[in-house]
């Protein structure tokens, strides 16, 4: 088992690195409201899937895993969240309202499953967990270089992040850490991690969606 198996036979990655959310943000269209909407449960999300990471180091058999997790956490303390309360206070969205808003139930229930796996599976498991929500951005990142930027776009900010060149190796040496981990699963195994990962991606959906929703 290997990470592009399991991408190739999830049956909503298509949907979850196309969505309509992704496609008005490309385009620069979507409303501000739905992007604000997503900054802070993202926010939200964050501190969980910090908590996911911290639960990788717990989970390790070997010191070089227990650093990947590490510089995860480091990552997601001195980067990735303050990115996002400074993605909040350009998007004129006061600290209190970020910090005080109430996780919707696409949130609970995303970072709940991921934190579900991170604790009752093995290292492999919380990885194959983790995988689409590592590993997509990367590709929506991607995606939207390749097919080119268009000027004036008010998201350009939050495309730039994922589409670096520093994000994209990032993503690539995430690759290698799932399947070094997956490499040598039963067939048993790799349906559990396919399932993990399956239903990982479906709540990356919804989780776009409930943006455009404002639920
Ligand atoms: C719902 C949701 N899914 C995935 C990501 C992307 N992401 C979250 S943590 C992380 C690893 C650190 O770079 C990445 C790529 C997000 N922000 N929100």
């Amino acid at each position: 088992m290997n990470y592009q198996t399991l991408r190739h036979n999830c049956p909503s990655w298509n949907n979850y690195i196309q969505h309509e959310f992704v496609q008005q943000l490309t385009a620069g269209t979507l409303a501000a409201d739905s992007f604000r909407h997503y900054l802070i449960q993202d926010y939200l999300y964050l501190i969980h899937y910090t908590r996911v990471m911290a639960l990788s180091v717990y989970k390790s058999d070997t010191l070089a895993q227990m650093r990947v997790g590490q510089s995860g956490i480091n990552a997601m303390l001195d980067l990735e969240i303050g990115m996002y309360l400074d993605f909040c206070h350009q998007w004129g969205i006061p600290l209190a309202d970020v910090e005080g808003a109430a996780e919707s139930a696409v949130t609970i229930a995303y970072s709940r499953y991921i934190l579900d796996a991170a604790m009752s599976g093995s290292l492999a498991e919380l990885y194959a967990a983790i995988a689409p929500c590592l590993m997509g951005y990367g590709e929506i990142g991607k995606r939207i270089k390749d097919n080119g930027f268009i000027t004036g776009n008010p998201y350009q900010p939050w495309i730039d992040v994922f589409s670096s060149d520093e994000f994209q190796a990032i993503t690539a040496q995430n690759e290698a850490q799932i399947d070094l981990l997956l490499a040598d699963a039963s067939p048993a195994q790799a349906d559990k991690f396919q399932r993990l990962f399956d239903t990982a991606a479906r709540m990356e959906v919804n989780f776009w969606q409930q943006a455009l929703d404002l639920s």
